[in-house]
């Protein structure tokens, strides 16, 4: 189904999953999913290797979620595509019966300046596949806190209008812990006149390092009570886990109650945890 319609009519919840490494076993994956399924998530999201290196396992993985049955969206990106691989690579990709993509330029791979392909940004990416596949739901990502390499926020969001009107029907957040960055963010892209859904991408808050690994890279504020969590549970995995899952419990809380079209849950491949908080905060159930 394209993510488009079941956003006309509910507020969205679902799940991302990445593609094990090349030399790692497939197993705990399918294994995750087959614990997740269970709360029949809206759809799913495959992330897409940096520089290629696991493309094959997204093929596997995306085949796996269209076999079962769910709405799969899969990230893609520009990175090291040249305008033919992109157009096979997304070709095969709807012959697999695929309906939506997150269209991307992606992380650029250490040392890189540029995608090392023919698109270069978010924005051309998703003219290119809006005219080639126009049977493809097409979201873009977008930046609460700006993108990092932004120089400001009027410029961020301007990028993001363009990949309305390039051909996105939807948005998917980058994590963000500031509730009040986030509103600040929600207003000025309303404001510039993006009117598709923005639905948000949540990171459970469920191992410091992760944490702090994706706030860092991604340029994303760590919030006072996220803060105290870590200076005080930071040197024991257990309670900063457990400490963690009520944190991002309330988060859900505060997110349903702005104006978001969907709430996004990076699984991390995890399942125990992922059930508890779906559970506790019936996210599944809205
Ligand atoms: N937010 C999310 O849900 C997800 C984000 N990502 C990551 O997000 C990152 C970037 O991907 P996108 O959001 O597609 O990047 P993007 O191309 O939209 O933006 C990247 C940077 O370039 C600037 N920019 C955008 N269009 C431009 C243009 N035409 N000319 C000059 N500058 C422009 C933006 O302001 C930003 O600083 C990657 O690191 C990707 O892997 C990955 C998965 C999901
Ligand atoms: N810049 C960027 N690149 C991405 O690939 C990306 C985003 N942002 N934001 C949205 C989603 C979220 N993604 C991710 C990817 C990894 C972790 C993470 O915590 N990884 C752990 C390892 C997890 C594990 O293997 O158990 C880490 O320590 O890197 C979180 C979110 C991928 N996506």
């Amino acid at each position: 189904m394209r993510i488009s319609e079941i956003l006309k009519e509910k507020r969205s919840f679902s799940l991302e999953f990445f593609p094990p490494k090349l030399d790692q076993p497939m197993e705990p994956l399918m294994d995750t999913i087959d614990h997740l399924e269970r709360f029949k998530p809206d759809f799913v999201s495959v992330t897409y290797g940096a520089g290629g290196t696991n493309k094959g396992r997204n093929n596997e993985v995306c085949i796996n979620i269209l076999e079962r049955g769910i709405t799969l969206m899969s990230h893609f990106t520009c990175i090291g595509n040249s305008r033919e691989d992109v157009r096979e690579r997304v070709t095969r990709y709807v012959n697999m019966g695929a309906e939506n993509i997150l269209a991307l330029r992606g992380d650029l791979p250490e040392g890189w300046t540029g995608t090392g392909g023919y698109y270069t940004h978010g924005n051309d990416l998703i003219a290119a596949i809006a005219e080639h596949f126009p049977q493809l739901c097409i979201a873009g990502s977008c930046y609460p806190e700006k993108h990092i390499e932004a120089p400001d926020f009027a410029s961020d969001i301007a990028f993001l209008k363009s990949k309305q009107d390039n051909g996105a029907e939807f948005f998917v957040t980058q994590l963000c812990f500031d509730m009040e960055a986030f509103e600040r963010f929600l207003d000025m892209a309303r404001k510039a006149g993006v009117t598709a859904p923005i639905v948000v991408g949540l990171m459970p808050v469920l191992n410091k390092n992760g944490v702090i690994k994706m706030t860092s890279s991604n340029g994303c504020a760590i919030p006072p009570e996220l803060q105290t969590l870590i200076d005080k549970y930071g040197d024991d995995p257990d309670e900063f886990r457990k400490a963690g899952k009520e944190y991002t419990k309330d988060l859900i809380y505060r997110y349903l109650k702005t104006d978001i079209a969907g709430i996004h849950m990076y699984t991390l491949n995890k399942y125990k945890d992922i059930s508890e908080i779906i559970d506790d905060t019936g996210i599944a159930n809205a």
